[in-house]
């Protein structure tokens, strides 16, 4: 079975009213492929403003990250409820940032995950090791010990896209060759056919995010196992088009 090409946009905390509004109206007007799923995550404060002006029903919003609990005393944060209420269908969890600057640990990315499907939404689940972990040739077992985390509370794989992106890659401009991307997602597709099952495993879409650009996507995604990509930088630029039709 084909899986659908898939390429999100994480626009982290960058932008104004403005540049999100000329953002979505690039990609508006841009020739997209219709054979890749598109996501894009603004800032929270500029979802609904991005939802509203996104005119192509192949383009989906996200948001960048959600609080598991319903509702209560939780200043600042937005819940998995709120963003069902207010139809935003995508959801990143897990995000290296969240993990290494806010201290979210693999139950807690567990607990949203849980929480996220729960509401019907869909879930980028972000992996992935460090530099330190992977020059001690850990990266493999950072990211199985990643995953079983989720999968200790998750049984439904199907409203999860996993996003392997090495913390060394992101926002460096050393994005991973298509050898060593390809090496790990062969890992996780391999760890989800023994937990999860083959047919899982064959369907579970595997994106790689970590200085992704227009002049390396191609290479990445001929891969075997790269379904697609977690866009940061480029994803604010206008060759995030060229990244969704990197398969054309
Ligand atoms: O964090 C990333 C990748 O960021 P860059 O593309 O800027 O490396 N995606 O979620």
């Amino acid at each position: 079975m084909a899986r659908t090409f898939f390429v999100g946009g994480n626009w982290k905390m960058n932008g104004s009213i403005q540049t999100s509004k000329d953002l979505v109206a690039n990609l508006n007007k841009a020739q997209l492929d219709p054979n890749t799923e598109v996501v894009i995550a603004p800032p929270a404060l500029h979802l609904l403003l991005v939802k509203d002006l996104v005119e192509s029903s192949q383009v989906k919003i996200s948001a960048q990250n959600a609080y598991h609990k319903a509702s209560g005393a939780f200043t600042g944060e937005i819940s998995v409820s709120q963003l069902k209420d207010a139809q935003v269908p995508w959801v990143i969890i897990g995000h290296s940032e969240r993990r290494t600057l806010f201290g979210e640990a693999d139950s807690n990315v567990a607990e949203k995950t849980k929480a996220a499907l729960a509401e019907s939404l869909s879930v980028i689940l972000c992996v992935g090791e460090t530099l330190e972990e992977r020059e001690k040739n850990e990266t493999v077992s950072v990211v199985v010990r990643q995953l079983d985390a989720v999968a200790a509370e998750v049984n439904d794989w199907s409203k999860i896209v996993v996003a392997y992106e090495p913390v060394w890659a992101i926002g460096t401009g050393k994005v991973a060759t298509a050898e060593q991307a390809q090496e790990v997602h062969a890992a996780i597709r391999k760890w989800a056919t023994e937990k999860l099952g083959s047919q899982v495993a064959e369907a579970l879409r595997i994106i790689y995010g970590g200085s992704v650009a227009a002049k390396n996507c191609k290479e990445l995604a001929g891969q075997p196992d790269i379904d697609g990509f977690l866009v940061g930088g480029a994803s604010l630029k206008p060759e995030f088009v060229d990244i969704i039709n990197a398969r054309l």
